[in-house]
């Protein structure tokens, strides 16, 4: 078997929202292949595998089916046998994975990288790229209130949304797709949202997933480390705790990056605002703000500190309508404060608002065992 890389048979994951285009892609990569001779790995939750079956409509070999089930959780162990069978019956030098489209990219890619508990992957392999293909047409649908999405979600606490998110936050290479289906001030706007959770992949306009194979296979672009901390909302706080640029809003400024005055994100009305306070938020109020989506917030996510509880960090994390917000430490040595992110549109309101949510003087406070944590959705 040939590499492409001294250190094993590369593999490319593909992630992405249901419906997003990943399909289209594999189809592609598979009908220009180049020298490479791909085999691909295609996962779907339901007991059929339609896009199996759309790839196998190609004729192709060396395409394996991983159904009904969710490599990111149930079919992790599968993922790994699957590699390896495939690797003794057949010679490819190429392995391309496509997740279904409600698989969270941490986990395959962990899995990928070190194993399960039960199965290592073979030595020979190297994950080296891993792609997210989103619909730019579907992109502010997810954030929509008013729109349903299908309730397919495994697990029903983390709507697909929030795996959406995760889905852009970790990636290499993302592919924003369907761009035949908006027009370019529009795709401007979703593009700059994107860059606002995802600052460092490369992201590539396209239609029916049409890109250079070089772009997606083969890139060496993949480093565990660095993708886990690639999550634009970590980089904004680090930015902003660097910078002196206010107690109560850091947004608008060249805290992430952007040159000084307006914004690619700002033009487009997508900014991200970070909220800190040296005073606690009343646990109801806050609790109540997070309830309160209106589908401007595309992500909020940081440490937050509330009355209820003096001495514990709340970790705090939203997806569209998701959240999760619950103790994840002690403050310690540190003084406690509030340090909170939050990437959306219209976001002008949202410091005010949560001054609103601060304690106030004499107020009641509840007990830590009476207060809405930790909760989750
Ligand atoms: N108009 C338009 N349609 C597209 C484009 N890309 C893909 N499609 C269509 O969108 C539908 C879904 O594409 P797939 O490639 O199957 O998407 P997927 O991400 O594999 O979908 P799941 O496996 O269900 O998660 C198909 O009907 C495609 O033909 C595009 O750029 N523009």
């Amino acid at each position: 078997m040939s590499t492409e890389q001294s250190d094993g048979v590369p593999i490319t994951l593909i992630s992405g929202p249901l419906g997003a285009g990943k399909t289209t892609l594999v189809n592609r990569l598979l009908s220009d292949p180049g020298d490479r001779r791909i085999a691909v790995i295609v996962n779907d939750m339901g007991e059929i595998n339609v896009d199996a079956e759309l790839l196998a409509d190609q004729g192709e070999e060396g395409i394996v089916d991983l159904s009904n089930g969710c490599i990111c959780c149930r079919l992790q162990d599968d993922l790994v046998t699957e590699i390896t069978r495939l690797a003794d019956e057949r010679e490819f030098d190429y392995l391309v994975v496509e997740a279904s489209g409600i698989s969270e990219p941490i986990p395959i890619a962990r899995t990928l990288t070190v194993g399960t508990d039960e199965t290592s992957l073979p030595e020979r392999f190297a994950l080296d790229t891993t792609v997210s293909v989103v619909d730019a047409y579907g992109f502010w649908k997810a954030f929509d209130p008013e729109e349903s999405l299908p309730d397919a979600a495994p697990d029903p606490q983390r709507p697909l949304t929030e795996v959406m998110v995760d889905q852009i936050e970790f990636c290499d290479v993302l592919l924003l797709n369907k761009c035949d289906m908006v027009p370019d001030d529009e795709l401007d706007a979703v593009e700059a949202a994107i860059r606002e959770l995802q600052p460092r992949a490369e992201i590539r306009r396209t239609t029916y997933s049409e890109v250079d194979p070089g772009a997606v296979l083969g890139t060496g672009r993949f480093d565990f480390e660095t993708a886990r901390r690639r999550q634009g909302w970590k980089e904004t706080l680090a930015g902003a705790d660097s910078d002196d640029s206010g107690h109560e809003h850091a947004g608008g400024d060249d805290h992430h990056g952007h040159p000084a005055g307006l914004s690619a994100a700002e033009a487009h009305g997508v900014d991200s605002v970070v909220y800190r306070s040296a005073e606690p938020f009343h646990p109801d109020r806050f609790d109540a703000w997070l309830d309160d989506w209106d589908g401007d917030v595309v992500r909020a996510k940081g440490f937050v500190w509330v009355a209820s509880r003096p001495d514990t960090v709340l970790g705090v994390s939203q997806a569209g309508p998701a959240v999760q917000a619950g103790p994840i430490g002690e403050w310690g040595d540190d003084d406690p404060s509030t340090r909170f992110v939050v990437i959306g549109r219209e976001l002008d309101g949202v410091a005010a608002e949560l001054d609103d949510c601060l304690a106030r003087d004499g107020e009641e406070i509840p007990s830590a065992d009476a207060d809405p944590f930790p909760r989750d959705s």
